[in-house]
């Protein structure tokens, strides 16, 4: 289930505006890989562009190659909702869909794209996404009642559940713990660490000692200056880019002396 993902001389516009730069990267299956840097480096963009979620944005485009197991997700007749559906996405305030039950947002995402099921086999699916997000026990004697009336860090592991609930094969995070407490923050990085063993995981976070704890690999983006691309700068072992990364303007950044 789980894929490679390799970007190749990726640039990424808003319109006029070259946010990201001439970016190359490989992200490895079964693995969590962070995405750090100072505000306004691309870190979003860049994670938006891997499930095609950029272009949405009116004048948004991208240039250069992105495949998912050797597969141009941008090559000609590749349906981008195909693509969301396999690169699933997950934001950084919980968006459960507050008109619908526990149950019926756990399968929003199936229904959207049109996938029937019979009931029997929708109680499956959805016991075994919030299984997956870790949130079945909590739930299991409240599922027809509200999405909303769960606490945040349980409405991020609903959210967690939809994702799953679509089989996915790469889970994008963007700042997935940026709202919560520090017990559900805590909570969601153990269930990233389960998740690896499913997933390609992407995470973006401003939080280093997050990125150190949950991730193999780090990706350290930045920006010469405003209206300046963001570039990858350095890309390594999660251990190395926090013990002896390359750049100094790695080493910078991951002791707090920018950004
Ligand atoms: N919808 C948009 N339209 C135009 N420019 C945008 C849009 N979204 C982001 N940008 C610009 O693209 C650049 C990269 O922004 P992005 O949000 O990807 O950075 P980031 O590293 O994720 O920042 P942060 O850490 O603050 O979330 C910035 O200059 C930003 O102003």
């Amino acid at each position: 289930m789980s894929k490679r993902i390799e970007a190749k001389n990726v640039d990424i516009y808003y319109s006029k505006f070259k946010a990201v730069e001439d970016v190359n990267m490989v992200i490895e299956p079964r693995a969590v890989t962070a995405f750090i840097g100072p505000s306004g480096c691309g870190k979003t963009t860049f994670l938006r562009t891997l499930n095609r979620m950029h272009e949405v944005i009116p004048g948004a485009y991208v240039d250069g190659r992105i495949d998912l197991d050797g597969e141009d997700l941008y090559g000609p007749g590749v349906d981008p909702v195909n693509v969301r559906r396999k690169v699933g996405m997950v934001f950084q305030r919980p968006n459960p869909f507050p008109t619908m039950s526990i149950k019926e947002n756990v399968l929003a995402g199936l229904r959207l794209n049109n996938k029937s099921a019979g009931t029997s086999e929708q109680d499956e699916i959805a016991e075994k996404a919030l299984r997956g997000a870790n949130l079945w026990e909590e739930v299991k004697n409240r599922l027809d009642l509200p999405g909303s009336g769960l606490s945040g860090g349980q409405q991020q592991r609903l959210c967690i559940a939809r994702a799953i609930a679509m089989s996915p094969e790469v889970l994008l995070m963007d700042e997935p713990c940026s709202a919560l407490d520090p017990i559900s923050t805590l909570a969601i990085e153990d269930l990233i660490q389960e998740l690896k063993a499913t997933y390609t995981i992407v995470i973006v976070t401003h939080n280093m000692q997050q990125a150190a704890r949950v991730s193999d690999t780090t990706a350290f983006f930045n920006i010469a200056g405003t209206g300046q691309p963001g570039k990858l700068i350095e890309m390594d072992s999660t251990e190395k880019i926090f013990s002896t990364p390359t750049v100094k303007a790695t080493e910078d950044y991951i002791t707090g002396r920018f950004g």
